[in-house]
Order: C-alpha cells, then structure tokens, then sequence
C-alpha cells in the first residue's frame, strides 16, 4: 500500500514532537527515518499508528485516515513494530502469532505462519517456547512476524536493530530486504547504518520534530 503523510504536527500533552511533517511511502520500498535520540523518530510512528494525539492529513491508499483511532488504523493496513517489542511474554510463540491474527487483505498475499516461518526459519522450532525467554534478537523476529499476522500494507519498524546482536541485525535486514521485494511498504527508524544502509532505497533524516528531504 502507498502512506502519504502532510503537514502532520503531533503533540505528547501541551509539546509539540513533530512540525508539519511530509511523507511519502510507496509499496515495494524502504524508507530510513533517521535522526539521533529525541528527534522525532518513534513519535512519527506513534503518530501515524494513531497512538499519538496529532493533526495533519495520512492518507493510506488514498483514504484520509488521520481521524480514525488506532485499531481502525491497523485493520485498514497500517503496522507498527515498537522499539520495545512487546512481545507477549507469559505466551508461546504461536500465541503470539495467533493473537493478532487478521483476515487476508484483498490484492495481497496473506501473512500465514507458514509464510511467516518462511521469512523467519528461527522461530519455526521455537512455537511452543514461552516468548519471554527468547533472546533480544528471537523477539524481535517475533515482533515483526506478529505484526505482519495483522496483514499490513505499510509496516512500521522502530529500531529494530536495537539491543540485537550483529549477525541478528544482518538476519533483520535479509528480512527487511525480502518484505520490500514482496511489495510491502517499509518505514524504517534506525540509528544503525548496517542495518540502514544496505536495505533502505531512501532516507529522510528528522531533526527537532522536522523532516529533511
Ligand atoms: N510520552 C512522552 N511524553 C512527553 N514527551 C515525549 C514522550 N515521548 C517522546 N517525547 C519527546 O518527544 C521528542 C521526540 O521523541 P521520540 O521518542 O519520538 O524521538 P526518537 O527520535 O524516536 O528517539 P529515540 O530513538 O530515543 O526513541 C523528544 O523531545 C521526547 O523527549
């Protein structure tokens, strides 16, 4: 799916994180939202999820969702993997999966757990361990892999490379690699040039709640 985000200002109570941010992303690329610690970065996530109080127009295909609350965001295709992960500890993988498990989406390929175990082979021997004890970087396949379960056209990854070990972060950007060359549309915060760099088509840097072309 194509996101095009306008003149999004979002706020966290009377602050205001993000200044009339622009933003387009098109199936079938990755884009790197770069910027250092404080910019803005998980904020324009939040914002386009619908977990943050903003104004502004974010089309998705073409259909002004600025309105709507966050459930209604994701069920219309929209993604969003968070820098903490939130996996769901006390439950197994496949819990995982199937907790957020969506109908397939119209046009596009539905993310079973075959396809999702195609993607990740690791988490495949791992469906009946609890998801609270595998490793920072086992989580964070899960929490991609639960994510594409809600069927999205757009994800968004919040620095995935964030507390995983460099051969994980070589594993993510395969992954990420192959999600962009399926058709997906990927928003990617990352700090991480080795994970960046080698799968992004494009990169924005944000700065002070602005974006930089
Ligand atoms: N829940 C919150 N309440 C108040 N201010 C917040 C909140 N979350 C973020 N901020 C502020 O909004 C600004 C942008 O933060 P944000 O987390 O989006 O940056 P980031 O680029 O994602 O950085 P990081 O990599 O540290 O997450 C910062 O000034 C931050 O202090």
């Amino acid at each position: 799916m194509n996101l095009s985000v306008r003149g999004l200002n979002a706020f966290h109570g009377a602050a205001q994180a993000l200044f009339g941010v622009d933003l387009d992303l098109r199936a079938g690329e990755v884009l790197a939202l770069v910027g250092r610690n404080g910019a803005g970065k998980s904020t324009l996530m939040r914002a386009i999820a619908g977990l943050v109080r903003a104004r502004g127009s974010i089309e998705l295909d073409g259909v002004q969702i600025a309105g709507w609350r966050a459930d209604r965001r994701a069920r219309a295709g929209i993604g969003w993997v968070p820098e903490d992960r939130r996996v769901f500890t006390q439950l197994t993988v496949a819990q995982n999966l199937d907790v957020a498990a969506a109908p397939p989406r119209a046009g596009l390929a539905p993310w079973t757990v075959a396809r999702v175990h195609a993607l990740f082979p690791e988490l495949a021997p791992l469906h009946g361990r609890m998801a609270g004890t595998l490793s920072g970087g086992e989580q964070q396949m899960l929490a991609i892999a639960r994510a594409l379960t809600t069927q999205p056209g757009v994800i968004l990854l919040d620095e995935p490379s964030e507390g995983v070990a460099p051969i994980v972060v070589e594993r993510l950007a395969g992954a990420i690699a192959a999600l962009r060359d399926e058709g997906m549309a990927v928003l990617l915060s990352e700090q991480n040039e080795a994970l960046a760099a080698p799968v992004a088509d494009r990169s924005v840097s944000i700065e002070d709640g602005v974006v930089r072309g």
